[in-house]
């Protein structure tokens, strides 16, 4: 089987800094690359990432800015905002090798096209394999080398499983997958998810309301799958469940205390504090994408609207609960 010996991460903000960690540790040889001058500098002077901060990097890791460095790598982990994933693969493209697996590990949809990251990678890169990594895992938690399941999936099962071998360390156990499509799905709806459900804890509206809108908000993910493609199984797994329900529970999820935060009446141009919360971009996108498929999801269409500044949350609520009777399903 193919081994892909040397990893470059591109992103030396929490979810990079924490993922190159990760393959030092399972013993790779780990380039990481940030595009940021004042956190390249912190990140090679001080070897720790200003999104993660405490995390000494392993002494293996070589810092650079010159992209050309970490396109020499034998695969690539793409650890950037979803916004900005297609100019960063456009740059990185005719720097790689053919067949080079480029490995989205945001979790997101690109405004305006609709496009799964990895289909972003397919248009702007399309000698590389492209690949997602997703499931319930928070940066701090992997960096510090807790316990963490993932899955990594690729076309060509045989790809998938070299690069779960790639990363896989004592902590830090990748599953492989060849439901791409699922398994990206799932990681950009349940940050929206987490929106709704840190919006219940922020109102306090108790801990029946929070179980009935994560369970809810998986039924919306489940429908929407299955109308781009997901595998059952998939959504039923890390990357589908295991990510909702991690991130509907607490405020270590960014996108969860960005929903608290609304929930407690601050504006959504302060409430995620300076911190990505992915679901606030993803909302709008994932509304339009259910609307061109005629699947309903009030939840998502709920957020989309507090979001837009069109709803207020107690109109939300309200609306949410008054909506017909209907079989569950
Ligand atoms: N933090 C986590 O626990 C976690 C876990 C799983 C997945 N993710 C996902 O990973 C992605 C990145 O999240 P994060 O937590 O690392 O975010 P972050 O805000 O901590 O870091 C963002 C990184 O992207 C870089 N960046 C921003 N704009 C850029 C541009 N135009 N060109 C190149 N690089 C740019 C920043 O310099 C930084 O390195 C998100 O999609 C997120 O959903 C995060
Ligand atoms: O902090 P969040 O909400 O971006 O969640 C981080 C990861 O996606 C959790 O799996």
């Amino acid at each position: 089987m193919t081994s892909f010996n040397k990893i470059a991460v591109l992103g030396g903000g929490a979810w990079g800094t924490a993922l190159a960690q990760t393959a030092a540790r399972a013993g790779r040889s780990v380039t990481l690359w940030e595009h940021d001058p004042a956190n390249a500098q912190h990140l090679s002077d001080k070897r720790e990432s200003v999104y993660l901060p405490g995390v000494t990097l392993e002494p293996s890791i070589v810092v650079t800015r010159d992209l050309a460095d970490a396109a020499r790598a034998d695969a690539l982990l793409l650890v950037v905002p979803a916004q900005v994933m297609r100019p960063v693969v456009t740059s990185l493209a005719p720097l790689i090798a053919a067949r080079t697996p480029l490995v989205a590990c945001a979790k997101g949809i690109e405004h305006g096209t609709h496009r799964f990251m990895t289909e972003i990678i397919a248009e702007c890169a399309p000698a590389a394999i492209p690949a997602i990594l997703s499931g319930p895992s928070f940066a701090a938690d992997v960096a510090r080398g807790l316990p963490t399941a993932v899955t990594i999936a690729a076309a060509d099962a045989a790809v998938a499983q070299a690069l779960a071998q790639a990363m896989n360390s004592g902590s830090f156990r990748p599953y492989h997958s060849t439901d791409v499509r699922g398994v990206e799905l799932g990681g950009a709806t349940k940050n929206v998810m987490a929106i709704a459900a840190g919006i219940v804890e922020g109102r306090k509206l108790g801990a029946s309301a929070l179980a009935a809108m994560t369970t809810r908000g998986f039924v919306e993910l489940v429908r929407f799958g299955k109308a781009y493609g997901a595998r059952i199984e998939t959504m039923h797994g890390l990357s589908g469940l295991g990510d909702l329900t991690m991130c509907c529970s607490t405020p270590q999820s960014r996108n969860f205390s960005f929903g608290m935060a609304l929930g407690r009446g601050e504006s959504i141009d302060t409430a995620a504090h300076g911190k990505l919360a992915e679901g606030y971009y993803t909302a709008p996108v994932l509304l339009e994408m259910a609307q061109a498929k005629h699947v309903d999801m009030p939840i998502s269409t709920a957020v989309a609207a507090i979001l837009a500044g069109k709803l207020d949350v107690d109109k939300a609520i309200e609306g949410l609960l008054t909506r017909p009777l209907k079989a569950e399903e």
